[in-house]
């Protein structure tokens, strides 16, 4: 190790942590060439990177049964060819260097863009994939100038690194205009994505401002390129940790979800209600509440006379109109076979009856398809107060109880609590 006295200013200190963290031979100072072993160092930060495109590989390959985790591929891909850039570059010599430009400008474009999809992919946004190449053609064409018809490394950089970051940026202004979740791991994904796009654009300048001393010819065996490694490394580990915790949260609420949902309707199935009923019966500001349960008439029919599809059909048609005809935060359930639940809030039972009458009028004027014209199914309801989350079970019941007495009346028709109703027995 070695060290020329104290460090002066930023940049001094910059120059020298570089300096300190290199190998002996890095350290004759910033025009000094790698020997063999430090180049095969330099290939550590590479091999880094291309182990965590293997982890996020692994990590889709673990997660392929869930759907919109195909982004992880794209990250993947876009770190393992910039990891090969890396690598690759890290082996040659200024001379090959400007040879091998346009080669290895595909391959960062290439790798910039495979991230600027991923992660458009996981927000369901474009990466513009038009004007991506036509960015990588005229970055690619000055690569191509200044490394072969004038070998000018500096503007090479600046080429370069404005066009990889461009590229990255593609994809934000989709992404931070649209309202996406707001918790807290996914916004520092985002603003992550954003940061190493704008410090891409400007590593040249940033670099050459804190290392001193730096020349054209240089920059390939010198802080600049240690920087550009430390900064791609430090990026790709704080970038795939983010990743792998939105992705494992992601993971556990669809699990949640697929717990939580009956699979056909996509309305809360029995434990979810009971579950999510809790916390409403709890808050007092949401009462009075209603518990209001549904059974559509003569089922057994649908599904003889016009098959089971056809039944499905008439179960998700009364599901979507149930969900129409109540407010935001009422539940409303599928407690199984042609049962449906709903746990009404700030609701009278004349509220209740009401929404029921709309949700008939619904049924009433709309083809269910499957079934022949003019043909409607019915539904009887039984409508009952919730006092407490004590109560609940109690008033779904009487609810039941209620649904069966509409049953027995003849079916297509409404039971409210009478007894409550004269009582004027709703929750406070
Ligand atoms: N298509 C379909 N049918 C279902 C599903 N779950 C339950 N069923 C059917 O629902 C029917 C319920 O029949 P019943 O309990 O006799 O009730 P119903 O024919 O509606 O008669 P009432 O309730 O007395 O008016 C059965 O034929 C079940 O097979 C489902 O998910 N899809």
């Amino acid at each position: 190790m070695c060290l020329w006295g104290w460090p002066h200013g930023l940049s001094g200190w910059v120059a020298a942590l570089g300096y300190t963290c290199l190998p002996s031979s890095f350290c004759a100072g910033p025009a000094s060439v790698f020997s063999l072993p430090d180049r095969y160092f330099a290939l550590l930060v590479p091999l880094c990177v291309l182990l965590l495109a293997a982890a996020l590989v692994v990590c889709w390959g673990v997660l392929r049964q869930q759907r919109q985790q195909r982004y992880l591929l794209w990250l993947a891909a876009g770190y393992a060819l910039s990891a090969i850039g890396l690598g690759w570059q890290s082996l040659l010599d200024s001379a090959q260097f400007a040879f091998w430009a346009p080669v290895t400008g595909v391959l960062y474009l290439g790798g910039a863009w495979s991230l600027a999809r991923g992660i458009a992919g996981r927000y369901g946004k474009s990466a513009h994939p038009r004007t991506a190449l036509l960015i990588a053609m005229v970055v690619l064409a000055a690569l191509y100038y200044y490394g072969h018809v004038q070998d000018r490394l500096l503007v090479r950089m600046h080429w370069l690194n404005a066009g990889l970051g461009l590229m990255q940026i593609l994809p934000m202004r989709g992404i931070l205009r649209s309202q996406l979740p707001g918790n807290r791991l996914e916004r520092a994904l985002r603003m992550s994505f954003l940061l190493f796009a704008c410090y891409t654009m400007v590593r040249p300048l940033l670099i050459m401002l804190l290392v001193p001393g730096l020349q054209g010819n240089d920059i390939p065996r010198s802080g600049y390129w240690l920087i550009t490694l430390a900064g791609t490394l430090l990026f790709a580990l704080w970038f795939t940790m983010l990743v792998v915790a939105c992705t494992v949260r992601d993971v556990f609420a669809q699990l949640h979800e697929e717990r939580s949902r009956d699979p056909l309707t996509r309305l809360l199935n029995r434990r979810a209600f009971m579950e999510t009923a809790e916390g409403v019966l709890r808050d007092r500001r949401s009462g009075p509440w209603a518990v209001v349960v549904g059974d559509i008439d003569h089922f057994k029919q649908v599904n003889d006379n016009w098959g089971h599809a056809c039944g499905d059909r008439v179960l998700q048609q009364i599901s979507l109109v149930l969900q129409q005809q109540v407010r935001q935060g009422d539940l409303v359930a599928r407690f199984g076979g042609e049962e449906f639940v709903l746990l009404l809030q700030r609701a009278s039972l004349l509220d209740a009856e009401s929404v029921v009458q709309r949700v008939r009028q619904q049924l009433d004027s709309s083809d269910v398809p499957g079934l022949p014209n003019g043909r409607r199914v019915t539904v009887s309801f039984g409508i009952a107060p919730v006092q407490s989350l004590e109560h609940l079970s109690k008033a779904l019941s009487r609810a039941d109880a209620l649904l069966y007495e509409a049953k027995q009346a003849g079916r297509n028709r409404v039971r409210v609590d009478a007894e409550a109703q004269a009582a004027g027995m709703v929750a406070p």
